[in-house]
């Protein structure tokens, strides 16, 4: 495992959409960063009028301010991870893909040395370390992805490290219907990690199968390459039965990146990732907001 940063803060940069209730979107992901001690910046794609029961209204600013505010950002700062969430409509994604192959960006943690190792232990690349959270579905059920963005949402995942896909978004992505429990999952990851060379983790929140009330199950799949052996890694955590879970996908693609780039393997940065999430939906109830699906608490650790 090498650190991909000399900088003992790293820089993490978030493209998404905001929720003015502060539980997803842009308001989580830097929550997300400074909770795992990243410094976060952020690029609004979408405008979204929604609270914790639903979205209301989705407003786009034009795509050539888009692409100011993403080359406002890199003209000035050296960036150490990027995490990208909602992207909207198709010429959002055009817009973020055409600035992101601007930056020259190579793969990290993908095991593109072909070394014959283990695929997770490689994180080499050249760039800002990039997450990928396929934002289509909101926890409320709403549509956050016009249909016409889906095809090219699927031709954007191969720049990505990591895509971090839910149990629905997984089955868009794969073509079929969503998984109902852990295999089905890997099983699907397979197929789309293979097809666009990018690693998957498959997020078990909305699995309901027999172990599910127990236990919350998150899997790490790797791209087959050539020379490297396919791997999957299963990761379990207790199941917190609470309403609070708006913005998990969120905060957990955003904790990601930043562990990334402070040295950590997707396999490293998981576990430390699932136990900080279990703490921030306990510590949920200790928060009073809307009358939805709640947010998490980002800083359970901290204000102990
Ligand atoms: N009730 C829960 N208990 C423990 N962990 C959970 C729970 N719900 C979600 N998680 C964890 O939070 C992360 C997000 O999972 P989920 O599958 O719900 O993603 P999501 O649907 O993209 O989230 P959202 O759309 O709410 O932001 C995963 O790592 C998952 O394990
Ligand atoms: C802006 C935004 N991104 C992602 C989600 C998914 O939780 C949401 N509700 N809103």
């Amino acid at each position: 495992m090498s650190t991909t940063s000399p900088r003992s803060i790293p820089n993490i940069l978030s493209i998404a959409g905001t929720d003015p209730t502060g539980g997803a979107g842009i308001q989580a992901d830097l929550k997300s960063f400074a909770a795992h001690r990243g410094y976060g910046m952020c690029v609004v794609t979408a405008l979204v009028a929604q609270n914790t029961r639903g979205v209301r209204e989705i407003h786009l600013p034009p795509v050539s301010f888009l692409r100011a505010q993403l080359d406002a950002v890199s003209d000035d700062v050296a960036l150490d991870a990027i995490k990208i969430g909602m992207l909207g409509t198709e010429e959002i994604i055009t817009t973020v893909a055409e600035w992101v192959d601007s930056l020259g960006h190579g793969r990290h943690g993908d095991g593109e040395d072909g070394d014959g190792g283990d695929a997770q232990d490689d994180v080499d690349g050249s760039g800002p370390v990039l997450v990928l959270d396929p934002v289509m579905i909101a926890t409320s059920g709403d549509r956050l992805l016009d249909a016409a963005a889906e095809s090219a949402l699927i031709a954007f995942l191969h720049r990505a490290d990591l895509i971090t896909p839910n149990v629905p978004e997984l089955a868009l992505l794969a073509g079929a219907e969503p998984a109902s429990d852990p295999t089905g999952l890997i099983s699907q990851s397979r197929a789309v990690a293979d097809e666009h060379q990018v690693v998957v983790l498959a997020k078990g929140g909305h699995l309901d199968d027999a172990t599910a009330q127990e236990h919350v199950v998150d899997t790490l799949v790797y791209p087959q390459r050539a020379g490297v052996r396919p791997a999957e890694e299963q990761f379990l955590s207790p199941r917190i039965h609470t309403q609070n879970t708006h913005g998990t996908g969120c905060s957990v693609s955003a904790a990601l990146a930043t562990l990334a780039a402070r040295g950590h393997s997707w396999s490293t940065a998981l576990p430390v990732v699932k136990d900080w999430m279990t703490s921030a939906l306990q510590d949920s109830e200790r928060l009073d907001v809307g009358q939805g699906h709640g947010p998490i608490q980002h800083f359970a650790q901290l204000w102990d």
